[in-house]
């Protein structure tokens, strides 16, 4: 078995055995922990798990959106993706008295929830409208409080790679109020860079932490901007390591980690990117080419709002 996959399915085994009851915002309920770090050497193969099929079209999409610096779910809606639409739906239905009318997650509101994407996408003025997510990573990431955290970044990791001061921060306090009136204030609050050997290596802390859907999103999300960077400013992949807060599972996610528990992990897959990009910005989806990936099925679970 690969360590990295071991590394997330010894988390789920942990929170099962030793989380402890805690109730949350989302009114699902969990079993948590407070604190955890995992490590993931890319170098033994892109941390994919295999013991249910991520969807890295999802993945991909998203962080190209971050370093797009946009915060309307249009361009994740144009490209099919989902993950983000339920909060600006859920605001969508509220700000129209429409509520009651459609309970969370019936059929009405599923049927609902597809007009709302497809007008989404035809419609600019309604996108504007109802699609903004507010200050988010995207404004963060590119624009905090006027600071572009990404190209610092890249130029601060070519010109000074022994730093110990290269951290992009998504967590802007004075913006965390609006953030969570329209969108989520930031999970994967802020990472730190390290170079040695010509090996780049990045820590993530995420203040908060859903084990059975985001995590494994998390992960392959930030070994693509490992991959990504480390082309860019001529660097080989070192560590993905992954620091926690409060990590947890929800409740209605029990069934689903026993299932995924009960599988044996298949080989890690392989990241391809096109060679030719070597600016952070220019990378774009078909970049991307994710080989030897034969994964069990997928299982799926709803998103606590
Ligand atoms: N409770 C909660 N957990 C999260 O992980 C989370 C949020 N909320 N809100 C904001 C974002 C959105 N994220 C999400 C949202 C949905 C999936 C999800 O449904 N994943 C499915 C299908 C993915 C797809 O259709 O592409 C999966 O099987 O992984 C994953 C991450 C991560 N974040
Ligand atoms: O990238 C992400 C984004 C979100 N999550 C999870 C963590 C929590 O379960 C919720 C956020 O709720 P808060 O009350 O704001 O903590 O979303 C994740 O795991 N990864």
């Amino acid at each position: 078995m690969s360590n990295s996959e071991k590394q997330y399915l010894d988390l789920l085994k942990m929170l099962l055995l030793e989380g402890k009851e805690k109730n949350d915002r989302t009114g699902v309920g969990t079993i948590s922990k407070f604190g955890y770090q995992m490590r993931f050497d890319l170098s033994e193969g892109f941390p994919l798990l295999t013991t249910k099929k991520i969807f890295v079209k999802s993945i991909i999409h998203e962080l190209l959106w971050f370093i797009s610096g946009s915060t309307n779910i249009k361009y994740l809606v144009d490209n099919d993706v989902k993950i983000w639409n339920e909060r600006p739906f859920q605001s969508y239905l509220k700000s129209n008295g429409l509520l009651d009318k459609y309970p969370k997650y019936s059929n009405s509101w599923k049927e609902k929830m597809l007009l709302f994407t497809k007008r989404i996408k035809e419609d600019n003025d309604f996108a504007k409208k109802y699609g903004e997510l507010g200050p988010i990573y995207g404004k963060q990431w590119r624009n905090f409080n006027g600071f572009d955290q990404i190209s610092w970044l890249i130029n601060e990791i070519k010109v000074n790679p022994n730093s110990r001061r290269l951290i992009v921060s998504a967590w802007n306090a004075s913006e965390i109020l609006e953030m969570s009136k329209s969108g989520l204030p930031p999970c994967h609050t802020l990472f730190q860079f390290y170079i040695q050997n010509g090996k780049l290596s990045c820590q993530l802390y995420q203040r908060s932490a859903d084990v059975f859907l985001g995590v494994p999103f998390n992960i392959a999300s930030y070994s693509f901007l490992i991959h990504m960077i480390a082309q860019v400013c001529d660097l080989e992949v070192g560590e993905f390591i992954h620091s926690f807060g409060d990590v947890h599972i929800y409740q209605n996610h029990i069934e689903q980690v026993n299932l995924q528990l009960s599988r044996t992990p298949r080989q890690l897959p392989k990241l391809k990117l096109n060679k030719e990009i070597k600016n952070i910005f220019d990378f774009k989806y078909k970049d991307f080419e994710i080989l030897g990936y034969n994964p069990y099925n997928p299982i799926k679970a709803n998103v606590a709002i």
